[in-house]
């Protein structure tokens, strides 16, 4: 592999409510390539969203490190993290993305305006693309969860992220809307964005090339 646009190593978070801790991550390494898709599976409670919020920035790990596109992410204050993620890091979570008093469009345009100097698609092409562009002045709260899908993929890729992020992007939408997103995701692993991205659909992971799994916050 040419040097690695995501690279984590020996990935360490532990959460404690009272008397109880849970260790979350327990020494997670991973690097992942430009153009190379790596599906994350496992149990439920294995680490997987914890993973992903500290390769996003949203978290920071007990111990470790990460770097993406050469600039170390963790152990920065919260203000560095949000200029790296802004300018190298598209986010799909389950949470969503959307901002619910923005139309689709004007999300998308958000997004670019925090990192101006990238080269990307200007945001009704990249709407068209995800197929949602006739929804383009729709509010979020108006989408249907497919269409809401496919708005959310558009924003993570508005500013054409070195790096994709993405947990259960395909979990709330019927088939013909997961082979779409799945083809999408393609098409920009190819364009040289590293995706990462957690699931349990197997149409997913047999489109990645490589499969991991987290048992218990470690590699099984
Ligand atoms: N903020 C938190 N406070 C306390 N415990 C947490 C917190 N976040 C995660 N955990 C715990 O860390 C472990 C890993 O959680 P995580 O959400 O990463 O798992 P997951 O593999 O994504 O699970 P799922 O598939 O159910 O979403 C779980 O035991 C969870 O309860």
């Amino acid at each position: 592999m040419a040097a690695p646009v995501l690279s984590a190593r020996s990935l360490y978070r532990f959460f404690r409510a009272g008397e109880e801790e849970t260790f979350a991550l327990q020494g997670v390494g991973l690097e992942v390539g430009r153009g190379e898709t790596v599906a994350v599976t496992g149990p439920s409670g294995s680490g997987k969203t914890t993973l992903l919020n500290c390769l996003a920035g949203l978290d920071e790990p007990d111990g470790g490190t990460v770097r993406i596109a050469g600039e170390r992410l963790s152990h920065r204050p919260e203000r560095e993290r949000g200029r790296i993620r802004a300018r190298h890091i598209g986010v799909l979570f389950q949470s969503g993305n959307l901002l619910d008093h923005l139309s689709v469009r004007d999300n998308v345009a958000l997004v670019q305006q925090l990192a101006p100097s990238r080269s990307r698609a200007p945001a009704q092409e990249l709407l068209d693309r995800v197929g949602i562009g006739g929804r383009a002045g729709a509010l979020p709260g108006e989408l249907s969860g497919g269409e809401a899908a496919r708005a959310g993929l558009a924003v993570a890729l508005a500013n054409a992220p070195d790096v994709l992020l993405a947990d259960e992007p395909t979990g709330e939408v019927d088939a013909e809307t997961e082979r779409r997103l799945l083809d999408l995701l393609r098409e920009h692993a190819a364009g040289g964005t590293a995706v990462v991205v957690v699931t349990h659909s197997r149409a997913v992971a047999g489109a990645a090339g490589r499969v991991l799994r987290l048992r218990d916050g470690r590699w099984a």
